[in-house]
Order: C-alpha cells, then sequence, then structure tokens
C-alpha cells in the first residue's frame, strides 16, 4: 500500500528527507509468546507491534489475532494508523500490533494467558503516553482487559493504557460500535456532499464482526436494505433485506452469519463481492478487491470498513470505472477516534454518557469528510488520494517541528 503514500507525496510535494523518516518505521519489536496448552502441549506464538511514526502524539493501533498476522501486514497496518490518525486530526502517531494465532483453536484460559504472556513481552514500549493498544481483528474488549490488567501489574493501574475496554472497566460508552456507527456517519457526510439519498439503498457487507455488525445495524435504522453479509464461512443473500437482529443474535450466540439462514441464498465470499447493490462494505481483512475481480463490482459506493481492503490495481479499477470509495482512513476512524475519547476520559477518569459520544463522533468525521471532499473538488482527484495528501502534509509538518529532521 506504500503506492498510495507514494502518490500523495508527489501531490504534496513531500521534501525527500521527510519522505525517508515516513519511509520506514520507528520500531519494530518482534516477540516469541510460548504457551504451555491444556493438553500439555507447547504453542510457540510469534508477536509485533510496530510503531511507525509518532511525530503527532503516542503511537496508537489495534492488536489483531490471526494465524496469518506478520511482520509485513502489521508494518504496513501501522503506517496506515499514522495516516488515519493525522487525517483525523488526533493527537497520536501511528502503531499495529499482531499475534501470528488462531485464537478459535484456544480455550478461554489459553487466550487469557497468551494475551497477558504478549501484553508483557511488549510493556516496555507501551504506556499512557508511549504507545496505546486497541481492539482489532479476533480481539475484544475482554482481550483488552487481560491486556490492561497485565500491563497495570508491572506499571501500576493504567486504565488509559488501552482502549476498548469493557465499559465496566473504564471503557467509553459507545467505543465498540464507533468504527461501524462512523462509517455511516462518513458515509451519511458523504452522501450528502453527493446528494445523495442513503434511504431505500441496497448494501453489501463482507465480514460481521464489530466493524460490519454494527455497520449493518446502523444503516438499517437509516432505511437502507441490508441485502447480504458474509463471514469466513460464506454469506447469505436476500434481494428484500436481511433480517439483521436475526444475523445478529445468531453470531452472538457464537454461531456464524449462515445461523440466520431463514431460507436465504447462499454466496461465497467472491460472489457476494460482485453483487448487484448501491453500497459495498469490505469489513472483514484486507486485499480483498483486486485487479482480478475490480471491474466485477456493481456497487456505485465502496466504503472501506476493512484496512486496506482494495488494492492500488484495482482502486485505479475502480476510479475509471466511476466508482466512488470511501477510503479506509476516513471511513473507519471512528474506531480510532472513539479511543481518543476513551483515553482522554481515563486520564480526566471522568465518563461521557454514550449521546455525548456519538455526537462528538459524528462531528469530528463530518469534518473530516468535508475536509478530504473540499481538497478532492479542488485538486480534482478521488477522495483517497486527498485523504493521504491532507495526513501527509500533517505529519510532515510535526516532524519537522519536532526537529526529526
Ligand atoms: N475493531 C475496530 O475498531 C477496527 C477495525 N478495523 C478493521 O476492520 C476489519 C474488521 O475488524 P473487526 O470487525 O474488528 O474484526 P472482527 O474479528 O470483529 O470481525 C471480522 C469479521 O470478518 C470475517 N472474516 C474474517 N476473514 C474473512 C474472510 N477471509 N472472508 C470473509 N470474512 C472474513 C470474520 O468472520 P468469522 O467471525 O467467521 O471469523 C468476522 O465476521 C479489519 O480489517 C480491521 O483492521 C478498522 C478500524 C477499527
Ligand atoms: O482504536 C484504536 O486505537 C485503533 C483502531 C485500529 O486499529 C484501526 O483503526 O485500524
Amino acid at each position: 500500500m506504500r503506492l498510495y503514500v507514494d502518490a500523495a507525496a508527489r501531490a504534496v510535494a513531500l521534501e525527500e528527507d521527510v519522505a525517508d523518516v515516513l519511509g520506514s518505521s520507528y520500531r519494530e519489536v518482534s516477540v516469541q509468546v510460548p504457551l504451555r496448552r491444556d493438553d500439555g502441549s507447547l504453542l510457540v506464538a510469534h508477536g509485533y507491534r510496530v510503531q511507525h511514526n509518532g511525530a503527532r502524539g503516542p503511537y496508537k493501533g489495534g492488536l489483531r489475532y490471526h494465524p496469518e498476522a506478520d511482520l509485513d501486514e502489521v508494518r504496513a497496518l501501522a503506517s496506515l494508523m499514522t495516516w488515519k490518525t493525522a487525517l483525523l486530526d488526533l493527537p497520536f502517531g501511528g502503531a499495529k500490533g499482531g499475534l501470528q494465532v488462531d485464537p478459535r483453536q484456544l480455550s478461554e484460559g489459553e487466550l487469557q494467558t497468551l494475551t497477558r504472556k504478549f501484553a508483557l513481552s511488549l510493556s516496555h514500549v507501551l504506556g499512557v503516553y508511549r504507545d496505546i493498544p486497541a481492539p482489532d481483528v479476533n480481539t475484544n474488549a475482554q482481550v483488552m482487559a487481560w491486556f490492561m490488567d497485565a500491563y497495570s501489574g508491572r506499571h501500576g493501574y493504567s486504565p488509559a493504557a488501552v482502549t476498548g475496554k469493557p465499559v465496566d472497566l473504564g471503557g467509553a460508552p459507545g467505543r465498540e460500535a464507533a468504527t461501524g456507527r462512523g462509517l455511516v456517519y462518513v458515509l451519511e457526510a458523504a452522501a450528502r456532499r453527493w446528494s445523495w439519498d442513503l434511504a431505500g439503498r441496497r448494501v453489501v457487507i463482507q465480514g460481521f464482526g464489530n466493524v460490519g455488525s454494527w455497520a449493518a445495524r446502523e444503516l438499517v435504522t437509516l432505511g437502507a436494505r441490508i441485502i447480504a453479509v458474509s463471514d469466513v464461512g460464506g454469506g447469505i443473500f436476500n434481494d428484500n433485506g436481511l433480517d439483521v437482529e436475526r444475523v445478529v443474535e445468531a453470531v452472538a450466540a457464537g454461531g456464524s452469519v449462515a445461523d440466520a439462514d431463514v431460507g436465504y441464498t447462499k454466496v461465497s465470499n467472491e460472489e457476494l463481492l460482485t453483487l448487484d447493490c448501491d453500497i459495498l462494505v469490505p469489513a472483514a481483512l484486507g486485499g480483498c478487491i483486486t485487479a482480478g475481480n475490480a471491474a466485477d463490482i456493481r456497487a456505485s459506493v465502496v466504503v472501506e470498513g476493512a484496512n486496506h481492503p482494495v488494492t492500488p490495481a484495482a482502486d485505479d479499477v475502480l476510479a475509471d470505472r466511476g466508482i466512488r470509495v470511501l477510503p479506509d482512513i476516513l471511513a473507519n476512524g471512528g474506531g480510532v477516534t472513539g479511543s481518543y475519547f476513551e483515553w482522554t476520559q481515563n486520564i480526566q477518569q471522568f465518563q461521557w454518557k454514550e449521546d455525548r459520544f456519538n455526537a462528538e463522533l459524528r462531528d469530528r468525521l463530518d469534518r473530516a469528510v468535508n475536509e478530504v471532499a473540499a481538497y478532492a473538488e479542488e485538486h480534482a482527484c478521488t477522495y483517497r488520494l486527498a485523504a493521504y495528501s491532507i495526513a501527509l502534509e500533517r505529519v510532515a509538518r510535526a516532524v519537522r517541528l519536532r526537529g526529526y529532521v
């Protein structure tokens, strides 16, 4: 995804010395996390935390648990966080973490032990004003609670050292829904600029975890029709609209979206992406829209709930075909914005009510959409190039002001 940054660097005429600093990570930590499993066998998991750039503030970014998480992926996602926090004008830098493990293969006790060991092995580079993790793929509020507890055991009680915690432990009411809900706030703000009505729009969502499920719920309240959703096992489709609450219940009960099937049509994840719809929300993993399927996408708008779901080659095809893309660093920025609210509330030992959280979230995301749209209109470019250009200029200014170069 370096190509997106390179294109923005050319667009804003980024100085070479700043580009050199931003072209690699500040720090990359690679750890071994051994776990004695319940059956006595030993699992040696590999974990990573990459801090890309901290010119604008403490490093910030999620932790994912996935069998394919590796240093290259985490490095790319850490850099994405630098641009995302800058675009949203949050006082953070960018980081990301990953643990190469399939959490579904672990018991709850094993998951807790592994998380505590992972937290301790990274704790020397983390901290309230240093680097603040949060949930990402296959991690959630419970994982953040264990992580925070392990970190606090070594450094003293530190709720602000991790965001996305359970509300009982200082989590912000609203953070859990913030990425999916924020995605819909971003879409609403963009739709206003395009004079586009969201009511009655047919929506397809790939991935029905934290981001996909909250986006679906929020879109339903606006009168949109969710016609297909999926998870790892594949998808369900109904042209008249799915019963989203039923799907949410099936997944919350530990099942998959297919368990909500009441005569819906089954679709594969590949078929789902090319269904005829108005809005496509990839909200699973990266790299699902490629040069191989971009020509077949039938949505008018792609809203990137996931990080890096559209490859640069596919992005060019979508742009040529006039398909609008709301890029990840804007579209899923509600999550880290909500984390910022949680962090500030923890530092002040104060808690907002959820309606205030949501109003502040909407306000910040509206502002970011309007900045991106205005830049794109002025420079006749895509929203992605506009978003990266704004972010890059902000980070470059901070790099210079802090004397990094
Ligand atoms: N959580 C957050 O606050 C933020 C998340 N994001 C990004 O959003 C995306 C989703 O994250 P999140 O919702 O938190 O993760 P979750 O782990 O909560 O959910 C991921 C969803 O994607 C599905 N999925 C995983 N792999 C595939 C696949 N190969 N094909 C289809 N579906 C798949 C999962 O299915 P199953 O349940 O069957 O495994 C699950 O439904 C990620 O790219 C993440 O980086 C971005 C910003 C913030
Ligand atoms: O909430 C956060 O701090 C980070 C969320 C994240 O990892 C992301 O936006 O990709």
